[in-house]
């Protein structure tokens, strides 16, 4: 996971880092015990639940203080808007459950395909097809021949190949030969960019990457949600996604999106699988965040002056009491389903579209 963190004891001292400690997931372990660690309790009383937000404006149209209902005409969804954080639209149960389910299956098959790069393109070189790796329980090994090189255009050639599990003997025999399984790739898995690629260590844009264009469908979606972001007459243009996976205990520290050129444009930010809780701060690190839950099927956008406020999500909730995922758990019945299922219960998916020019 990426974010800018401020050094050292500086850290300690922000607002934002000290919202981000307080939620953040602690588990210790009685000594000499030998039970599952215990995880802390969080006060989860300051964080906005926007589900209760929908639920009791569609009562009476009422909402509580400091949050507002947008009027978008034409929007079927209710979006809700913070007073002191203009250009941030929080959009509840934005996707129905199936819809939910198909972004799911396209975040684990098609999002981590070549040409689109993940965390594991610069150790392994392009994997392709990790999820039906893992359903045959395969494991990458150092093809032969495995010297880097280069072809069509900056594409590195694939220097790892998935292989039977039965030859694993055989791969331990050689020792010098590395190999991992699928299924721990997958599980490891913990961004894939979309579009235009992101070079995580430059922090921008590579625009000399061979890419695939966004997926049609991802697209449609993006620019039918940026809608109450956008001035009147103008149509938002998706140019580069950022998928990040969220294991148990993964955070995604505070930071900025600031490698795009225009700030009046949203990110569309879609939210899927386990709860979890998003911090929103202002221009400064020392501005006090406003937390809240995201669950599967929201949709936030950050526009405008919000593209300059502190974000990041601190917790995901993985445990049956906040994890609040069993509706969509259900969904995955199917005889192949149980890929999905597993992964799913404890881990969270954020697929955040962006116009890049
Ligand atoms: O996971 C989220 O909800 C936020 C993701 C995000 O801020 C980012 O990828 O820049
Ligand atoms: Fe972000």
């Amino acid at each position: 996971m990426y974010g800018v963190e401020a050094s050292g004891a500086e850290t300690e001292r922000t607002a934002f880092r000290r919202a981000e400690k307080r939620y953040k997931l602690y588990k210790s372990q009685p000594p000499r015990s030998r039970k599952q660690p215990v995880v802390n309790r969080t006060d989860l009383s300051d964080v906005i639940d926007f589900l209760t937000v929908l639920e009791s404006f569609e009562r009476d149209g009422g909402t509580p203080e400091g949050i507002y209902r947008f009027e978008c005409p034409g929007f079927a969804l209710p979006i809700f808007c913070l007073k002191d954080r203009p250009g941030f639209y929080f959009i509840p149960c934005a996707l129905t459950i199936e819809e939910q389910c198909y972004w799911i299956r396209q975040s684990l098959i098609s999002f981590p395909q070549p040409h689109n790069r993940t965390n594991h393109t610069a150790i392994y070189g392009p994997i392709s097809d990790l999820l039906t790796a893992v359903q045959n329980k395969k494991i990458l090994v150092e093809a032969e021949n495995s010297n880097v090189s280069m072809v069509d255009n900056n594409m590195l050639a694939p220097r790892y190949i998935f292989s039977e599990t039965s030859l694993d003997a055989h791969v331990e025999g050689h020792g010098s030969c590395k190999s991992v399984a699928a299924s721990v790739l997958l599980r490891k898995l913990r961004w894939s960019t979309l579009g235009l690629q992101f070079d995580w260590s430059k922090r921008n844009y590579d625009v000399s990457l061979p890419h695939n264009e966004i997926p049609k469908d991802l697209c449609l979606l993006a620019k039918k949600m940026a809608v109450p972001a956008m001035s009147s007459g103008e149509e938002f243009q998706p140019e580069a996604a950022i998928v990040n996976y969220f294991g148990p205990s993964d955070m995604l520290g505070g930071h900025l999106d600031d490698m795009e050129a225009d700030w009046s444009k949203p990110i569309v930010s879609i939210s899927l699988g386990c709860k979890a809780i998003f911090l929103l701060g202002g221009k400064s690190r020392e501005d006090m965040p406003v937390s809240m839950f995201l669950r599967s099927g929201d949709i936030i956008l950050m526009a405008a002056q919000a593209r300059e406020c502190f974000h990041g999500v601190p917790r995901i909730f993985i445990d049956d009491e906040h994890a609040e995922n069993s509706d969509l758990l259900s969904q995955f019945s199917g005889e192949d389903d149980h890929y999905f299922m597993d992964y799913i219960k404890s881990s969270r998916i954020n697929i955040n579209i962006r116009q890049v020019n």
